[in-house]
């Protein structure tokens, strides 16, 4: 099932003087959701410039399906949707019409498309206002419709979620995990907001000064980084000591435990302990999120 859809190898990249990308080597599969993750000016965007083909590398290969972006820059961006910052909307068009000039210019032209677009982000009762009026939300709302006219089989997503509200945050995450799940679109997400983004990747791939540093899938990450589970729990416990149940333990908050376990299997025991002798109200385990996993895999990198 695992089908090769995007091969970076060996890729570089310089602006000038620059060296922004260094050696780049990663993979996606067709179908899959892949946050690709990293600092300010770790060469996220211009990874995603020189797969669809705007910029060109110094060295390595890039393949995005059957094409090289070096010569067939056209064909990708025929098959690929991409939301950037600026969205590239129109301002002094109204939202209906700067659809309809992009799915003019697509060679796409389906109102009912258009139409539906528009309802599924939410912006039917302002398609008739001018794009220039727009909030940022709405904005980044309308540039992800824009993306979405011919149904592209890719899809790059630079910061999808910048600028939204929770409900419009909501409503993108939903649609990205929906068509991925209903179409099989490819997705290449960046973001900062790492809560958001884990809930629909499938894997990521880290970067950092224009290198990546890892790749994988969240429980592949975690396996290879995570040495100890830690447990933060609510609790009336009072521990006498720095150690509860053979556990080291330390107080985090007035009501707030936390325990350094080797791994899970200790869990189970641990609460039960506890439990003979006071409330747990909560027990989350607060090391293996994408935050705690992001921090881990930069931190290792400047050991
Ligand atoms: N057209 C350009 N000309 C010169 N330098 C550039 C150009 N585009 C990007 N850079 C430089 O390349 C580096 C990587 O930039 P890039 O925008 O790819 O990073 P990024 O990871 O997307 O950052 P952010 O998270 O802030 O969006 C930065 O140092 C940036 O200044």
């Amino acid at each position: 099932m695992n089908q090769p859809y995007l091969q970076v190898d060996h890729v570089s990249k310089k602006f000038g003087t620059q060296q922004v990308l260094h050696d780049m080597n990663f993979t996606v599969n067709r179908g899959e959701i892949v946050g690709l993750l990293g600092p300010n000016g770790s060469g996220k965007t211009t990874m995603i410039r020189l797969l669809n083909g705007v910029i060109l590398p110094d060295g390595g290969s890039i393949r995005v399906g059957t094409h090289n972006p070096v010569t067939d820059g056209d064909p990708i961006r025929r098959k690929s949707g991409i939301l950037t910052e600026g969205a590239g909307l129109y301002h002094e068009l109204t939202g209906m019409q700067n659809l309809e000039f992009f799915a003019k210019l697509y060679g796409v032209w389906d109102k009912k498309r258009l139409l539906d677009l528009l309802e599924q982000f939410d912006l039917t009762a302002h398609m008739h206002k001018l794009a220039g009026t727009y909030s940022t939300g709405m904005k980044k709302r309308l540039g992800l419709a824009k993306a979405l006219l011919h149904r592209p089989e890719l899809l790059f997503l630079d910061e999808p979620t910048n600028g939204l509200d929770p409900e419009g945050i909501q409503l993108v995450m939903k649609y990205i995990r929906e068509l991925n799940r209903t179409e099989g679109t490819t997705i290449l997400l960046c973001s900062h907001v790492l809560h958001q983004i884990q809930e629909v990747c499938h894997q990521y791939i880290f970067m950092e000064s224009g290198r990546v540093i890892e790749q994988g899938t969240n429980r592949e990450i975690e396996s290879k980084y995570v040495t100890e589970t830690v447990l933060r729990v609510e609790t009336g416990l009072q521990p006498t000591g720095d150690v509860f149940a053979d556990v080291p333990v330390r107080r985090v908050g007035e009501q707030t435990l936390e325990f350094h376990l080797p791994n899970k299997d200790g869990i189970s025991a641990l609460l039960r302990a506890i439990l003979l002798e006071s409330w747990v109200h909560e027990a989350v385990i607060t090391n293996r999120d994408l935050e705690a996993l992001y921090f881990k895999v930069r931190g290792e990198q400047h050991e």
